[in-house]
């Protein structure tokens, strides 16, 4: 079994509408270490499969393991950074931000402060903990929520579309961070996007979804190539092209 393990898991909402079947039996395991993303057109579950993980929703069937563990509900083991900003503290600093979660579990000042400064570098951002998130680019701001998620030294990642409201070039240099910020802590990593090349360009494996409802786990195809990745190299061309037929199958209703 892997470090993360999801089996035949499966969502069904109740709504005011009725009911809707979000993700059926998904079934993935991950290694320890592995950067795993996770595609799909709009609205076929990824961020449900996230939430399950994140422990935010509990599978109405199949099983969620952590470690062997299963998971009932959000825990420091999880590092969640989502897209929007909005879940930086505006009234803290970007330094007091990263270590908050450090701040919680009752670590002492001095030594919150050398790791929120030791991640705050991580993310290329040395000199500027004391702005206020109102006083920091997107891009910044992304790059706190990930420092901040880092300084929980989390055994896993979750990312749901980090860099999907960022300009391409911020969002070039972000995936570029990540990924050798990935290498260094050797950090495991589920990582939701839309984008194929960005995909290609971070993941060890990618995960395609089949469309909603009932979005469930179409193909994993493996990217079996060096770091960093030359997005104009013909391994890079394969991968993405492969990647891009899935997907395009799901666009266009072929199953
Ligand atoms: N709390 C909820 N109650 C009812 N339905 C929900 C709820 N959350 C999600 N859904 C439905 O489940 C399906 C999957 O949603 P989800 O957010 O997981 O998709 P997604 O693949 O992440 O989409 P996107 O790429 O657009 O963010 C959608 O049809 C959505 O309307």
């Amino acid at each position: 079994m892997g470090f993360v393990a999801l089996e035949g898991v499966g969502k069904v909402f109740q709504g005011r509408t009725g009911s809707w079947e979000a993700v059926r039996d998904f079934t993935i395991s991950l290694e320890e270490g592995e950067f795993f993303c996770l595609l799909g057109t709009s609205g076929c579950g990824k961020t449900t499969v996230l939430n399950m993980l994140a422990g935010f929703e509990a599978p109405t069937s199949g099983r969620i393991l952590l470690d062997g563990k299963p998971v009932t509900g959000p825990g420091a083991d999880r590092g969640v950074v989502f897209q929007g900003h909005d879940s930086l503290y505006d009234w803290l600093t970007a330094l007091d931000n990263i270590g908050f979660g450090l701040r919680l579990r009752g670590l002492p000042r001095s030594e919150r402060r050398a790791t929120a400064e030791r991640f705050l570098k991580m993310v290329g951002l040395t000199g500027q903990g004391a702005k206020h998130p109102s006083e920091l680019s997107g891009g910044m701001k992304q790059r706190i929520q990930i420092a901040r998620a880092l300084a929980n030294d989390p055994r896993i990642l979750l990312m749901d579309e980090p860099f999907g409201a960022l300009d391409a070039m911020t969002r070039a240099v972000l995936q570029a961070e990540l990924s050798r910020i990935w290498a260094e802590t050797k950090k495991t990593v589920l990582f939701i996007t839309h984008d194929i090349e960005e995909a290609c360009a971070l993941a060890t494996r990618v995960g395609v979804m089949k469309r909603g409802p009932g979005g469930t786990l179409k193909a994993v195809v493996p990217v079996d190539l060096p770091f960093p990745r030359e997005r104009t190299s013909d391994g890079f061309m394969r991968v993405f092209r492969e990647v891009h037929a899935l997907i395009h199958e799901e666009i266009h209703g072929g199953h």
